[in-house]
C-alpha cells in the first residue's frame, strides 16, 4: 500500500489537571517547551510526515519556530480532544486521501521513541484498519466499591494501556470520529471511534515510559525519561518490553 503519512498533533489542551500558570505543553521540559520536545521526537522519526498542529485559537503561546517540519498546518482546536482531532481531519482534507495513513499523537507525550514510532509505521504499512501503540498493564488491578475500600480484583490478563500514536487511514478515522460525535459516544482517544464502528485497532508495544504529562509530577519524571532515554541511546532506539501484538498475560 502506497500512501501518504500524516501527523495530526493535538495541542489545545488548557492542563487543567496540570494547574499550572500556562497550557502544560508550553511549560519547560529539559529547558525546551514539551511541544518543541514532542515534535522534534516525531521529525526524527519522520521527518517527511505532513504535519497538522490542533492549537487553540487564541493560543498567546505558540512560535512557530518550534515546528521543525517543512510541510504543515494548523487547525483550530475545540472544546475536547476529539473535537481538535476532528478539525484537523477537516483541515488536511482537501489533500488527504481515504487511505493516506493518520498518525494522531499528544503534544503532551514527549518521551516516544523514534524507534516505536517506526515500528508503528511499519506495522500498519499494509494494515487496512489500523493502530496504536500500547503497553500491557503490569500491575494488579482493583475496582473499588464507590466508598474507598476494595471490591474486586480484576484480571489484567488482556489488558494494555492505550498510548499514543494511534495511526489510522484517513477515511476510515473521520468516519468514526464523525459518527462518534453523532451518536454521542464518549471516545478519549481514536481507537474506541474505530472500535465503535466495529473494526480491530492492531495493538503494538510500545515502550512503558511513553507517558503522557497529566499531573504535576509528570513533568520531572518526563525529565527523568528524557535523559535516561539520552545516556541509553534511547532517544533514536528501544527494546520493546513484550512481543508487537498477542495476547498481554504479563
Ligand atoms: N480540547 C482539547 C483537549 C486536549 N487536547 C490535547 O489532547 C492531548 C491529551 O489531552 P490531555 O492530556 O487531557 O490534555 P489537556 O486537555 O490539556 O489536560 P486536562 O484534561 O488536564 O485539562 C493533549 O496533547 C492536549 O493538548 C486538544 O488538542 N484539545
Ligand atoms: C489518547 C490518550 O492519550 C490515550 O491514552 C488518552 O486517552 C488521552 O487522555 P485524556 O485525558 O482523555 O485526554
Amino acid at each position: 500500500m502506497s500512501t501518504r503519512l500524516w501527523l495530526v498533533v493535538p495541542a489545545a489542551g488548557q492542563g487543567r489537571r496540570m494547574g499550572a500558570d500556562r497550557p502544560k505543553q508550553y511549560l519547560p521540559l529539559a529547558g525546551r517547551p514539551v511541544l518543541a520536545c514532542t515534535l522534534e521526537r516525531l521529525h526524527a522519526a519522520l521527518p517527511a510526515a505532513r504535519l497538522c498542529l490542533c492549537l487553540d485559537p487564541e493560543d498567546p503561546y505558540f512560535d512557530p519556530a518550534w515546528v521543525p517540519f517543512a510541510d504543515w498546518r494548523r487547525a483550530p482546536g475545540g472544546a475536547e480532544r476529539v473535537d481538535s482531532v476532528i478539525a484537523a481531519l477537516a483541515a488536511i482534507a482537501p489533500d488527504a486521501a481515504d487511505d493516506d495513513l493518520v498518525l494522531v499523537h499528544d503534544v503532551a507525550r514527549p518521551c516516544v521513541t523514534v524507534d516505536d514510532l517506526s515500528r508503528l509505521v511499519t506495522a500498519l504499512a499494509d494494515d487496512p484498519v489500523g493502530g496504536l501503540l500500547a503497553a500491557p498493564v503490569a500491575d494488579t488491578m482493583k475496582r473499588d466499591d464507590g466508598a474507598g475500600r476494595v471490591a474486586t480484583t480484576e484480571s489484567r490478563e488482556g489488558l494494555w494501556h492505550a498510548l499514543t500514536p494511534q495511526g489510522f487511514r484517513f477515511g476510515l478515522l473521520r468516519r468514526a470520529l464523525h459518527e462518534a460525535l453523532a451518536r454521542d459516544v464518549h471516545v478519549t482517544d481514536e481507537a474506541s471511534a474505530v472500535e465503535a464502528v466495529g473494526r480491530s485497532p492492531r495493538l503494538v508495544a510500545g515502550r512503558r515510559d511513553n507517558l503522557k504529562i497529566t499531573h504535576p509530577e509528570d513533568l520531572a519524571l518526563a525529565e527523568l525519561v528524557l535523559s535516561a532515554q539520552q545516556q541509553a541511546g534511547q532517544a533514536a532506539s528501544s527494546t520493546p518490553e513484550a512481543p508487537p501484538t498477542g495476547a498481554n498475560s504479563a
